[in-house]
């Protein structure tokens, strides 16, 4: 028997930097993974002419992709989407799916987010302030359409502790001619009396509504509630999460205690714990809207959307035929 062909460097890679958050934020996740999935493709193709192999190849890169960080559903909402789409008798057929399926997923990608920003848009008022949490592309869309609007738009950028993604929210609003302030994280509160809106973006949003975003973001919502200021979340379908529709709930993800505390003080400190959640979930009932390519919808309704999207249970392609489906979702928390 010959051996299967490699998995591409590109997978690798691909892999590799959305595990150390080179290449991070849930649509760029899910872009990075459709265009590893076309390269993949693209070398099997030229390494075999075995269909079986072409696909347990496809799949395989399915499986290292997927296995890099638990939290964000627009990576397996890629996988289903591109890999999901791979048929054929015949390699070169395989392959023409493959790559027909990931550039139809990012064309969709693209205009998904700008199609949610329009939406955002309309929620935001000339004179308005966002306070914003962490870095979303969908949030910074809603933002980048009033501005095309003609809407003045003023920004309170959190920085979002441990890894400060909030940085890259400051930049890019800046550059779009929003006036911004950055604060520490434990500012929020006092700083939410200036907020018109709380604009986040989502990771992955349950079938209850609830909304998994970066740690801190249900803190910032429940006080957000507290002073009256409204909590949009600009989220593309892709962050429906449809396992939560059988019961599943969704991984959070743990990281390395190293983006906490520097090495020295880590050592200074000695015997504690260091725990380093990357995201949280923030109950339905404390957010306005979740803003979507669809339209605006509260939470409570947003699993009609799943419904029709997903229907009653997602496919897993990336696993073999014959594996078990219900076991396999693994999520714990
Ligand atoms: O898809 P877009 O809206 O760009 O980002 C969505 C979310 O992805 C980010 O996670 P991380 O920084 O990858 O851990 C943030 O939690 C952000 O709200």
């Amino acid at each position: 028997m010959t051996s299967d062909p490699p998995l591409s460097d590109a997978v690798d890679d691909t892999a590799a930097d959305i595990a150390t958050m080179e290449i991070r934020g849930a649509a760029t996740i899910a872009a990075a993974a459709a265009d590893a999935v076309a390269a993949q493709a693209r070398e099997t193709a030229s390494e075999t002419d075995d269909p079986a192999a072409f696909e347990r190849a496809m799949r395989r890169a399915g499986r290292r992709l997927y296995d890099t960080r638990p939290t964000a559903v627009s990576l397996p909402n890629a996988l289903r989407y591109t890999l999901g789409r791979m048929e054929g008798d015949d390699v070169e057929t395989l392959h023409d799916s493959v790559l027909a399926a990931t550039t139809a997923f990012t064309d969709r990608l693209d205009r998904a987010q700008n199609d949610l920003g329009r939406v955002g848009a309309n929620r935001l008022r000339d004179g308005d302030t966002v306070m914003t949490h962490c870095h979303s592309t969908d949030a910074l869309s809603c933002v980048e359409h009033a501005v095309e609007q003609g809407k003045d738009i003023s920004a309170i950028v959190k920085e979002t502790r441990p890894r400060n993604q909030g940085h890259i929210t400051a930049t890019q609003l800046r550059d779009l001619g929003v006036d911004v302030t950055l604060i520490v994280d434990s500012a929020a509160r006092r700083y939410l009396d200036e907020a018109d809106h709380v604009l986040v973006g989502a990771d992955s949003i349950a079938a209850d509504g609830g909304v998994v975003n970066k740690i801190g973001t249900s803190g910032l919502a429940v006080n957000a509630r507290e002073r009256g200021v409204p909590i949009m979340v600009a989220a593309q379908t892709i962050k429906l999460h449809p396992d939560t529709l059988t019961g599943h709930t969704v991984e959070i993800e743990m990281r390395d205690e190293a983006e906490v505390i520097e090495a020295d003080a880590r050592e200074a400190i000695g015997d504690i714990t260091v725990d380093n959640p990357a995201f949280d979930v923030t109950p339905p009932r404390y957010v306005d809207a979740i803003v979507t390519e669809s339209g605006q919808f509260p939470p409570e309704s947003i699993v009609t959307l799943m419904r029709e999207l997903f229907g009653e249970s997602a496919d897993r392609p990336w696993e073999e035929p014959d594996a078990t489906t219900a076991d396999a979702t693994g999520p714990t928390a």
